[in-house]
């Protein structure tokens, strides 16, 4: 790229001029952002990197997905806390392979995105890298003071409950990398997989909703897999949780899919990730009030367990498929794992 960073920065970045107000007093531009959040709330930070190769490939997401999905997966994390997101930060290091245009692009996404969730870009960092592109993006955000939904505050007698469908994006990326191409085709039939490993939405008027709730014990957004995510509310909450497999809302087409493709959807629903729905436990007096309020919202809402007695030292997570229970083991996305 024979460009300098500062043409760059300033091309890919001037939709965040002239921002300055309510509570930002500095934005882009200067050594460093300056904001404050409105009164009664305090800040939420989150910060998720996607990098070349482990997220993506230039096969699998158009430039402009990267950048709307590296800021859906902050602004997910903010959600996962009951709050909102109102600026974005963001590092981009960029290998020799990427142009000028298709960086411009990974900004039309990250615009894009922070338009859909209200953000501003408020600041970031421009570099080089010898061989992959590097995204991070930080997010900073707002919930009511005391009152962000923990991970560490599940307890037994509430139930387990996932928001929309799961498996989707990671039937989405096997269609990208396996699919024949009659199935890779944009407008085909496996359309909505792919759209939904490219263009993930964070679930923040979910989170808005449970927060008013006052009923949410726990909370979690779906990055690794559903195991994964659940595992985290156990061990951080020290309870054990049993879920049941016929319950888990996977799409009747990545189950087509999944039957044509000789996989099982359970196991994308459990161990695929990039899903961004919300998981988490619900009081179970509770249920009822707050499924009324996503049936009215439009938002799925689905109890797929309970939260159990357990011994605390030793959380434990459960599958029931019928009658019987097996363990579902903590496993999903592990950036370290998939290299042994
Ligand atoms: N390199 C790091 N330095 C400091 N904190 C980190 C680092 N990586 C992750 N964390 C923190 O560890 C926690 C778990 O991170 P992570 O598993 O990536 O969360 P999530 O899956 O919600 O994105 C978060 O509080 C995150 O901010
Ligand atoms: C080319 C390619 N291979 C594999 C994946 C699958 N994948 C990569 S990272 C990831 C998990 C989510 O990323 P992570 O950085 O762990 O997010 P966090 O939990 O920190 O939000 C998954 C499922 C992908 N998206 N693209
Ligand atoms: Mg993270
Ligand atoms: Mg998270
Ligand atoms: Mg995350």
């Amino acid at each position: 790229m024979a460009h300098d960073e500062f043409s760059l920065i300033r091309q890919w970045t001037s939709r965040s001029d002239g921002q300055e107000k309510d509570g930002l007093t500095v934005g882009l531009g200067d050594d460093a952002a300056v904001f404050s959040p409105a009164p009664e709330m305090e800040v939420v930070a989150c910060c998720d990197a996607m990098v070349e190769t482990v997220h993506f490939l230039k096969e699998t997401m158009s430039p402009s997905d990267i950048g709307y999905k590296a800021v859906t997966s902050n602004v997910s994390d903010v959600a996962a806390m009951g709050g909102y997101a109102r600026y974005a930060l963001v590092s981009i290091a960029v290998a020799p392979h990427w142009t000028p245009e298709e960086c411009q692009g990974i900004y039309d996404g990250i615009y894009a995105a922070c338009e859909a969730y209200n953000v501003r870009v408020i600041g970031g960092d421009t570099v080089s890298a010898p061989d992959a592109l590097h995204l991070s993006v930080t997010v900073l955000g707002e919930v009511e003071k005391g009152r962000a939904i923990r991970r560490s505050q599940a307890r037994p007698g509430q139930v387990v409950f996932v928001t929309g469908h799961v498996g989707s994006s990671a039937a989405g990326l096997h269609v990208l990398l396996h699919g024949d191409q009659t199935t890779v085709e944009p407008s085909g039939r496996w359309a909505k997989l792919i759209e939904a490993h490219q263009r993930p939405r964070a679930q923040v008027e979910a989170g808005r909703l449970l927060l008013e709730s006052g009923a949410c014990g726990a909370l979690n957004d779906v990055s690794d897999g559903l195991a994964s995510e659940l595992w985290e509310i156990a061990e951080a909450s020290a309870v054990s949780m049993c879920v049941d497999a016929d319950k888990i809302p996977v799409r009747e087409d990545v189950r087509a899919y999944a039957l044509l493709s000789g996989q099982d959807p359970l196991k994308w629903a459990f161990y695929g990730g990039e899903d961004y729905q919300l998981v988490g436990t619900l009081e179970k007096s509770q249920v009822e009030a707050v499924r009324a309020r996503f049936a009215a919202a439009g938002i799925l809402l689905t109890v797929i367990g309970e939260v159990e007695e357990g011994k605390p030292a030793q959380p434990k997570l459960s599958l029931r498929s019928g009658d019987s229970r097996t363990d579902l083991p903590k496993a999903g996305y592990n950036h370290f794992r998939q290299r042994e």
